[in-house]
């Protein structure tokens, strides 16, 4: 299997504070790769790291399999890099400032193919605005244009940060949609930041959330999910006053019972959905008690997120 990114143990200190407390992990080629963690957890400085644009305190980082401390202008006309805050030349049309930046791009390196900039502002729904003026553009339209320059030059590697923030609804669909197509080429890496955890059950198909300066957790989305299986709850609701909490007390996969009299409702957290809903039905049954609704909640990627971060309101 070929890499396009390998981190080892990367640490990055400023002054006292370290941001980056060592972390290690690869990116497969051809994949997407999506990077969580919740505010000043150190995702920019990591990233920052790998595009070389930070430097590191210590470790190694092998980016195309060159390394990013001493290869870095081997590296750099290969991978494109949007980013957060798009201060672009606002007086520059969005014609002369694609141009601008192929242009500085191909000082990097001989040219490379890549797709035209009228395909990639067609698919970022952009067609309409080469002759507009960067500060005529709304804050999303300057996100997908940001977008668009990330990828003039057919970069191999793609980092996006936070690649939707500022979109509606209808963008961050288009975003979506158009991050799938890039997705398809087997030779594109995708690494992204995100705070939405749809987007990243969608687009990534390798997940790490990473916690002040630490990778936390890694996987694809399944895996991570799956590994909060003892987490799934049940819910039953009775019909009135039939119903008591002994008849399940000793049931062997619940790890959790909470019985509301009020609403007649059973809600049950279990390591075995399938055997506690059989044990929970059967019971009922030969109590002669009516189960009138029930419902499974799963545990959502978000779920996973929330069990491993923990938010320091301050930041
Ligand atoms: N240049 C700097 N000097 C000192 N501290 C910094 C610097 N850049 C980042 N930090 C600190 O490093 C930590 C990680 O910041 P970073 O911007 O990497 O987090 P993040 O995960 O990208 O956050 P967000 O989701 O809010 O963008 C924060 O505590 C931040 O204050």
């Amino acid at each position: 299997m070929i890499h396009s990114l390998e981190v080892h143990d990367v640490r990055k200190s400023y002054g006292d504070f370290q941001a980056v407390k060592g972390m290690s992990f690869k990116v497969r080629q051809g994949s997407c790769f999506g990077i969580l963690g919740p505010n000043g957890a150190g995702k920019t400085t990591l990233l920052g790291m790998i595009e070389g644009i930070v430097p590191i305190t210590s470790g190694s980082i092998d980016l195309l399999g060159m390394d990013v401390a001493t290869q870095i202008r081997k590296i750099q006309p290969r991978i494109g890099v949007q980013l957060q805050q798009n201060n672009y030349f606002q007086f520059l049309s969005v014609a002369q400032l694609l141009k601008f930046y192929q242009q500085l791009r191909r000082a990097g390196g001989p040219p490379r193919k890549g797709q035209s900039i009228e395909w990639l502002l067609q698919r970022l729904g952009l067609s309409d605005k080469l002759k507009f003026k960067v500060d005529e553009l709304s804050g999303g339209q300057k996100q997908r244009l940001s977008i668009a320059i990330a990828l003039l030059e057919d970069p191999d590697v793609i980092f996006l940060d936070e690649p939707t923030s500022a979109l509606d609804p209808h963008s961050r669909h288009l975003t979506w949609e158009f991050i799938e197509q890039l997705k398809q080429d087997p030779n594109k890496t995708v690494i992204l930041t995100t705070h939405y955890m749809e987007e990243a059950e969608r687009l990534c198909d390798e997940i790490m959330i990473m916690n002040d300066g630490r990778v936390i957790a890694q996987g694809n989305p399944a895996e991570l999910v799956s590994g909060m299986q003892a987490r799934q709850a049940i819910q039953f609701q009775f019909a009135k006053g039939q119903f008591k909490l002994e008849y399940v007390q000793d049931l062997a996969d619940a790890t959790d019972l909470h019985w509301d009299d009020q609403t007649d409702r059973l809600r049950v957290t279990t390591r075995e959905v399938a055997q506690t809903m059989r044990s929970i039905l059967e019971r009922s049954q030969s109590q002669r008690i009516d189960v009138i609704n029930f419902d499974i909640d799963r545990p959502s990627l978000e779920d996973v997120f929330l069990s491993h971060t923990v938010k320091d309101p301050r930041e």
